[in-house]
C-alpha cells in the first residue's frame, strides 16, 4: 500500500523532529561574503565589465584569491583610488596594481601536502603482472602527492580574508582550476586512496565534511564560500561506509553518525517535494538552491559564464535562470540536456537558457538517498539503537515504491528521471548514464521487478554501451554541454561497470569487464599520449579528453585516478595496454606535440561530431 503523503510527510517530520537535536530543524546560514574580490563594491563591477583579464581568462582565479588585509582596509584602500573625475579615469593599469598589491594567489593559502601515509610502493602494486599497467599505475598513485593541499592557519584566523573554508585535515583537489575539495568527487578519490592502501588520508577527508556539516548544516558544492548556497550528490554516508568495509571500525561509524544524520535532515527538509501521481502522493528528494544563502547569481565567475545565456532575460527570467541553473550544479550534472526542455518542437530545445532543473525529480540523487538510508539502518543497527534502525527501513521502504512508481519504465526495463510537468518519464529514448543508479545502489525491490538481470543487459545492448572506444558517454544527446554526448566521465563509468558486476550473471559480469577495460585502455592511451589524466574523455576516440561546457577540459584528476587505480587492482589480472601509444600528443597546447597540433586536433573533433565545439575559454 503506498502511503498518502500527508501520511508520510507527519511521520517523517514526526520523526527527523525527534531525532534532530533541540527538536526543529534548523539550518544555519552564515552570511558570508562569498569572496573577498567580490565584496569590494566597485572592484566587483571593474571585473564583471571585464576591465581586467584573470590569468587563463578563468574569471574563478579572482574568486579565490585571498586579500592580504582586512576588507575594510582593502575597501578604504580602493575607494582611495575611484576617479573623483573623468579626467583621472581608473585605468587597466591601476586596477591591475591594485589587485597585485591587496591579492594574492590562491596557492598562497594551499600548501602543497604529501599525506603522511602515502608511501612509494604501496601492496596493490606488486600483483599487478603487466609491466606497462605497473608502471602507469605507479604513476597515477605518485598523482596523490601532486594533488595533495593543506590549508594555511591564515585561513582559519582571518576567514574573512579568503573564499575558500576552513577545514581541519589536508584535502585531495580534482585539479588546475579545482583547487579546492570537490564534496561528490571525493567518493571516487577515496577509492582510489583506499587502493593506495591511504586509510588516515580518507578518513581525514570525511572529518572535514562532517565540520562542514556541523558548520552549515550539510557539505557545500565545494570548498568555497561561494559554492555554500548548494550541495553536491550526498555521498559522505557511502565514503563512510567505504571506509568502514576497509576497517571494520566501528569507531569509524560512530564518530560520523551524528553529522551523517544532520545531513539527510537538510535534504529531506530543504530539498524536498511532494509528487502526486496516479491518484497517489509521493515524498522524492530533488536539486534546488538556497535562497536564505545568497543571490543566485553570486556564482564564482562574476558572472561572465553565465553573462551570454542571460543578457537577454528580464529580471524574473534571470533569478529563474541562475535558481534553475545553481540546481544543476547541485546535481553535478552542470550542464546537461537532463535538465534542458527537451521537447522537438520548442525553440529553447537543449538551450542552457531553458534550464528546468528543479522541475526534474531526478532518479540519481532519489537513489543517493535511498543508499544513504540504507547506511543509516545499517550504521544504527551496528551501533545497537534498533528504534533508529526501524525507522530507516520503514523509510527505505516507501522510497523504493515511490521509485518502483515514478522511475522503473516497463517497457525500456530500466529507470528514468521523472518530469514534474508533464507527470511523466523523460523521453525514454534518451540515454543518461543516471538511469543506473538505482542498480548501483540497490535500490529496488527484487520481488516487483522481475528478470531484472536480462531486462538490465537488453538495455545495455540496446545503447550498444559496449561499442564505444572511450567508454560510456553519460547521453545519447548531443548539446555542447560537458554531461552530454561525447563525453565519458569516471565516475558514471564506475556506478555502471559495478551495477553489472553486482547482478552477478555470467553475461553481466563479462559485459562489466569490458567496459572496464575499455575505459582503463582509454584512459591509458590519454596518458601516454598526453602525460596527464583528464576530468573527462570523449567516448568516440579511445584516449582523447572530453570537451564543451563553460571551461576547458581539466587535467588532473581526482575522480579519473581513483576510478582508474580502483578498476586496475580489480581487474588487473585481464588488463593489458597497448605497447605502440603515439606518444606526446598535445591536448589543448598543454603538452609538448609531436603528432597533432591544437588545430588539427580541433578540426578532427568538429569533423567527427559533426559541429562546432562551444567553449567559453577554449
Ligand atoms: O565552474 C563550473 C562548475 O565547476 C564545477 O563542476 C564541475 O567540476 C566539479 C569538480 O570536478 C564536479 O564535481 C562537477 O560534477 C563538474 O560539473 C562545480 O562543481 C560547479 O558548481 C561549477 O558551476
Amino acid at each position: 500500500m503506498v502511503a498518502m503523503v500527508t501520511d508520510i510527510e507527519l511521520i517523517v517530520i514526526a520523526i527527523v523532529t525527534m531525532l534532530t537535536p533541540g527538536g526543529t530543524y534548523r539550518l544555519n546560514y552564515p552570511r558570508e561574503c562569498p569572496s573577498p574580490m567580490y565584496c569590494i563594491s566597485g572592484l566587483r563591477e571593474v571585473i564583471q565589465n571585464g576591465l581586467v583579464a584573470p590569468p587563463g581568462g578563468d574569471f574563478k582565479y579572482f574568486s579565490d584569491m585571498s586579500s592580504k588585509d582586512d576588507l575594510d582596509v582593502i575597501r578604504r584602500a580602493f575607494d582611495e583610488l575611484q576617479p573623483r573625475s573623468s579626467s583621472r579615469p581608473l585605468t587597466v593599469a591601476v586596477v591591475e596594481q591594485f589587485i597585485n598589491e591587496s591579492f594574492e594567489d590562491p596557492s598562497a593559502v594551499l600548501k602543497p601536502w604529501v599525506p603522511s601515509d602515502w608511501t612509494p610502493e604501496p601492496d596493490f602494486l606488486q600483483n599487478i603482472p603487466d609491466s606497462n599497467v605497473k608502471e602507469w599505475a605507479k604513476g597515477l598513485h605518485d598523482l596523490w602527492r601532486d594533488l595533495g593541499r593543506k590549508i594555511t592557519d591564515d585561513v582559519k584566523t582571518h576567514p574573512d580574508r579568503h573564499s575558500l573554508i576552513y577545514v581541519p585535515n589536508g584535502i585531495v583537489i580534482p585539479g588546475e582550476r579545482f583547487r579546492e575539495s570537490y564534496y561528490w568527487d571525493t567518493y571516487w578519490i577515496i577509492k582510489g586512496l583506499l587502493t593506495s592502501g591511504m586509510l588516515q588520508t580518507s578518513r581525514g577527508l570525511t572529518e572535514n565534511f562532517v565540520a562542514l556539516i556541523n558548520k552549515y548544516g550539510f557539505v557545500p558544492n565545494g570548498g568555497r564560500k561561494y559554492y555554500i548556497s548548494r550541495s553536491q550528490p550526498p555521498l559522505l554516508a557511502a565514503m563512510v561506509n567505504t571506509i568502514y568495509e576497509t576497517t571494520g571500525d566501528i569507531e569509524d561509524i560512530r564518530s560520523t553518525i551524528d553529522a551523517l544524520e544532520k545531513e539527510y535532515d537538510f535534504w529531506m527538509f530543504e530539498r524536498k517535494k511532494s509528487v502526486y501521481y496516479k491518484r497517489s502522493s509521493y515524498i522524492a528528494n530533488v536539486y534546488g538552491f538556497n535562497a536564505k544563502y545568497r543571490e543566485p547569481n553570486d556564482e564564482e565567475s562574476f558572472g561572465k559564464l553565465t553573462e551570454p545565456y542571460t543578457d537577454n532575460m528580464t529580471r524574473g527570467e534571470q533569478i529563474g535562470f541562475m535558481e534553475n541553473y545553481t540546481a544543476a550544479c547541485e546535481s553535478g550534472w552542470d550542464h546537461s540536456s537532463r535538465w534542458m526542455q527537451y521537447e522537438t518542437d520548442d525553440p529553447l530545445r537543449f538551450k542552457l537558457e531553458s534550464v528546468r532543473t528543479m522541475r526534474v525529480v531526478p532518479v540519481d540523487l532519489n537513489a543517493y538517498l535511498c543508499h544513504v538510508e540504507m547506511l543509516l539502518s545499517k550504521f544504527y543497527t551496528i551501533l545497537g539503537d534498533t528504534s533508529k534502525a526501524n525507522y530507516f527501513d520503514l523509510v527505505i521502504s516507501d522510497r523504493k515504491r515511490m521509485m518502483q512508481t515514478l522511475f522503473w519504465n516497463e517497457e525500456e526495463g530500466i529507470w528514468f528521471d521523472f518530469d514534474l510537468d508533464k507527470k511523466e518519464n523523460l523521453p525514454t529514448d534518451y540515454f543518461y548514464a543516471s538511469s543506473f543508479a538505482p542498480l548501483y545502489f540497490k535500490c529496488y525491490d527484487e520481488d516487483s521487478i522481475p528478470n531484472l538481470e536480462e531486462r538490465i543487459i537488453n538495455y545495455v545492448k540496446k545503447h550498444n554501451l559496449t561499442s564505444y572506444p572511450g567508454g560510456i558517454p553519460v547521453s545519447n544527446q548531443y548539446t555542447g554541454q560537458q554531461w552530454d554526448y561525447p563525453n565519458a566521465w569516471a565516475p558514471m563509468q564506475h556506478m555502471i561497470i559495478e551495477g553489472l558486476n553486482m547482478l552477478n550473471t555470467n553475461e553481466s559480469k563479462s559485459i562489466a569487464q569490458t567496459l572496464a577495460l575499455t575505459w582503463l585502455k582509454s584512459n591509458y592511451i590519454g596518458w601516454r599520449q598526453t602525460g596527464y589524466m583528464f576530468e573527462k574523455y570523449n567516448a568516440t576516440q579511445s584516449g582523447d579528453p572530453g570537451q564543451g561546457g563553460l571551461y576547458k577540459v581539466q587535467k588532473g584528476f581526482g575522480w579519473t585516478n581513483g576510478v582508474a587505480l580502483y578498476l586496475i587492482n580489480k581487474y588487473k589480472d585481464s588488463l593489458i595496454v597497448p605497447d605502440d601509444v603515439n606518444i606526446g600528443a598535445s591536448v589543448d597546447g598543454a603538452a609538448t606535440s609531436v603528432i597533432a597540433s591544437p588545430v588539427v586536433l580541433i578540426t578532427a573533433l568538429v569533423a567527427s561530431f559533426g559541429v562546432s565545439l562551444v567553449s567559453v575559454y577554449v
